[in-house]
């Protein structure tokens, strides 16, 4: 192997003069992404853990099988859960430990679903039996809901759960191929019971779809319960990637399960075969989801961040072309095209981090209003949660491809760590939701304000997200029709959404400014991301801002001069604005983005590790390379 000198690969901080340049106090500003200095402290302290621990090693991902991955990820899982429960970590700790980890697995769907489904959607009752079971992990649980005919219109799914009040139980069945359930994680190879989605039949009525704790593996030798059929679905988009997860496939057949674990806050079924809807509202059943969606736009800004904090520092590394006298060449940082290209994310990365901030606390808000029988905020909360979901995993997912694209070369690596990020994050645009349909829902709320906008029968004034409605006076001019022509305008009416969740995004940024925010020069730091943030949007979406006549020519060029003078503010801070985050080495699993800036030997380096390079002379030289150099491929049996 060629070796590269150990004073090479150790010790040189490569950045330093880029860190020194920086104009504000990093470590305050370390504190305001994380959002506390008790949530820096937890954060910094579990992603050291996990570096330091080899038993969370992940550089050799992209190089294992399906099976030896999968096996890996089961054999980390354990070792996480045996580390939460032997350092007797808090459920921060814990969730913190799992990001560090940063390996999709079957332990998301129960801790981020199974687990919630069951809180949202069960009683009391059900929530004593079955939470103490899933909290210890005895049992392990995942989210059932799509099917292979139906994702995204919930109401279309096929499965049925037909009440038989002679046994008191539900019939679980799957009356068609495009009924069995397709995708659920976790589902494939390793959960023991479902909240499958199933549509209620009790005598003969049908009743929507509802949620069934459904056993569906056997708790001593794991082997699937009478009338199941499990499976994997198969390999994904990526090598590694969001293949550690078994998405799976289920079919059931006739399979009976007790009354109570029909999950019944929203609704029951008696005994007698009565059924009999709550006062909370029916779109509770779809609550899960919105819980999701919000952990989702707060996880958006940490995947952006990742790749950014790549793109930044491999950026101030790179020189290309402009050399004067022999002296060194331009880190392409110094472009202009560049940073129009990189400082938008920049910016991006933290005006999501702050409305994942916001959304937590708006879905905390609506949730204890729900508590206390107040329904009134859910329609603008299932708005906020799916609109911003929408627009920060766009965003996110096309912000990290950008990343690659800023890296040259050396972004299409592996060991850039991008193009991993990029298939794990890719498919946030998808699940739990589509980003289009989710979007229509977001239309839909926002055309349901403005048919109401003056109306007589409504003396509701809009409020929250959307109060500025009623100030802005020719909506009330397209009320009419806009309720009747809605499918034909969707197209339309889906940038509309767009625009009123970038809206959101904007002034909560521009609330967090107004708190107080210590720290020698954090304030005006974040001033100039927002107002790159806000610029940015206002220059790519000119046209519309000009053709609706919001904005003159003459605004829109001053905006681009403003954004200009704006990246040159904050290149020398770039660096820095980045170690704000405080990623460990071992989480950005980047060459490109590493601490220290030493790329060119660790990537040297890396290159002689890759199994294709252990022997100097390949694997099928005498069967395919020799024959034809010998001019012998005729007679070679290939
Ligand atoms: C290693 C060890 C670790 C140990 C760790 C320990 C601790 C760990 C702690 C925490 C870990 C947390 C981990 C979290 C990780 C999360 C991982 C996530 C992975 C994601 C996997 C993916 C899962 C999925 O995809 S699940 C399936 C998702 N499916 C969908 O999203 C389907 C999309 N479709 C829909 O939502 C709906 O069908 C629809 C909204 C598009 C339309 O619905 P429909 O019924 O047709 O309704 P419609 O007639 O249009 O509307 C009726 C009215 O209801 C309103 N409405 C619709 N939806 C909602 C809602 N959700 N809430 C409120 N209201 C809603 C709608 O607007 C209508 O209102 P209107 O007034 O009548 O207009
Ligand atoms: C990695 C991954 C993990 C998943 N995990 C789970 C899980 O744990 N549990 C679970 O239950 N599900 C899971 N899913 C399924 C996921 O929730 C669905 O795939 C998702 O909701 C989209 O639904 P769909 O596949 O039916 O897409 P479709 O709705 O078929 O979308 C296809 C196209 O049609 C468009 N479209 C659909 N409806 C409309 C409309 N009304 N108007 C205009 N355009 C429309 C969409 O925009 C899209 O372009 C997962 C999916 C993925 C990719």
């Amino acid at each position: 192997m060629e070796g590269v000198g150990e004073e090479e690969m150790e010790g040189v901080d490569h950045l330093a003069h880029e860190r020194n340049k920086s104009e504000f106090d990093v470590d305050a500003m370390k504190i305001v992404w994380a959002g506390s200095p008790h949530a820096f402290d937890v954060s910094d302290r579990i992603s050291k853990l996990v570096a330091s621990d080899p038993g969370f090693r992940k550089d050799n991902r992209s190089t294992l099988s399906r099976k030896e991955l999968f096996k890996n990820t089961l054999r980390k899982a354990a070792y996480a859960w045996k580390t939460i429960v032997d350092l007797r970590l808090s459920e921060e700790e814990a969730a913190k430990l799992r990001f560090y980890v940063d390996e999709p697995a079957f332990t998301d769907l129960h801790w981020g679903m199974f687990i919630p489904a069951i809180k949202g959607q069960g009683t009391e009752e059900q929530q004593q039996k079955w939470l103490p079971l899933a909290y210890k992990m005895q049992i392990i649980g995942c989210y059932a809901q799509t099917e292979l005919g139906h994702g995204s219109n919930v109401q279309g799914l096929e499965t049925t759960a037909t009440f038989d009040s002679q046994t008191d139980e539900f019939i679980i069945h799957s009356p068609t191929l495009t009924s069995s359930k397709w995708w659920p994680g976790g589902l494939g190879k390793v959960a023991t019971h479902a909240i499958a989605y199933a549509r209620l039949i009790v005598g003969g009525r049908e009743h929507g779809v509802h949620g069934f704790i459904v056993q569906l593996r056997s708790l001593e030798d794991h082997s699937p319960l009478l009338g199941i059929t499990v499976g994997d679905i198969g390999m994904k988009f990526g090598n590694g990637a969001y293949n550690t997860m078994d998405n799976g496939v289920l079919q059931f057949d006739h399979v009976r399960i007790p009354r109570n674990q029909m999950l019944m806050r929203v609704s029951q079924v008696t005994c007698e075969g009565k059924y009999k809807q709550s006062d909370v509202p029916r779109q509770l059943v779809y609550g899960t989801m919105v819980y999701v969606r919000q952990t989702i736009v707060a996880d958006a800004s940490c995947a952006l961040s990742r790749a950014v904090c790549i793109a930044t520092r491999y950026s101030a590394v790179r020189r290309q072309f402009g050399s004067q006298n022999g002296g060194p060449e331009t880190q392409v940082i110094d472009y202009k095209t560049q940073q129009s290209r990189l400082f938008p994310l920049l910016a991006s990365a933290y005006a999501f981090r702050f409305i994942g901030e916001w959304l937590k606390w708006l879905y905390a808000d609506v949730t204890q209003r729900l508590q206390a029988n107040d329904f009134s905020t859910l329609p603008e909360a299932h708005a906020c949660t799916a609109g911003l979901k929408s627009l920060t995993t766009t965003a996110t997912a096309d912000g990290i491809e950008e990343c690659r694209k800023l890296c040259g070369g050396h972004g299409y690596l592996c060991s850039s760590g991008l193009p991993e990020l990029f298939a794990v994050y890719v498919p946030a645009c998808t699940y739990e939701g589509d980003n289009t349909v989710l979007l229509l829902q977001v239309a839909r709320f926002l055309m349901k304000t403005v048919s109401q906008l003056g109306s007589r029968l409504s003396s509701k004034k809009p409020v929250g997200t959307i109060a500025y409605m009623t100030r802005v006076e020719h909506l009330m001019q397209c009320r009419c029709g806009v309720q009747r022509g809605f499918a034909e305008l969707s197209a339309d009416l889906v940038e509309a959404a767009v625009a009123h969740c970038q809206l959101i995004v904007v002034s909560k940024f521009i609330e967090k400014l107004q708190q107080e925010i210590p720290g020698k020069g954090v304030k005006q730091q974040l001033e100039v991301l927002c107002n790159i943030y806000a610029l940015f949007l206002l220059h790519k979406h000119q046209g519309d801002f000009l053709s609706t006549g919001c904005i003159t020519p003459k605004h829109a060029a001053l905006a681009n001069d403003e954004l200009r003078s704006l990246y040159s503010q904050v290149r020398p801070n770039a660096i820095a604005l980045v170690d704000a985050f405080n990623y460990t080495d071992h989480y950005l699993g980047s060459i490109l983005g590493c601490y220290d800036g030493n790329v060119y030997p660790k990537l040297y380096e890396a290159a002689w590790k890759d199994p294709l390079n252990e022997s100097v002379v390949p694997d099928g030289y005498h069967l395919y390379i020799r024959p034809l150099l010998k001019q012998e491929i005729r007679t070679a049996r290939l």
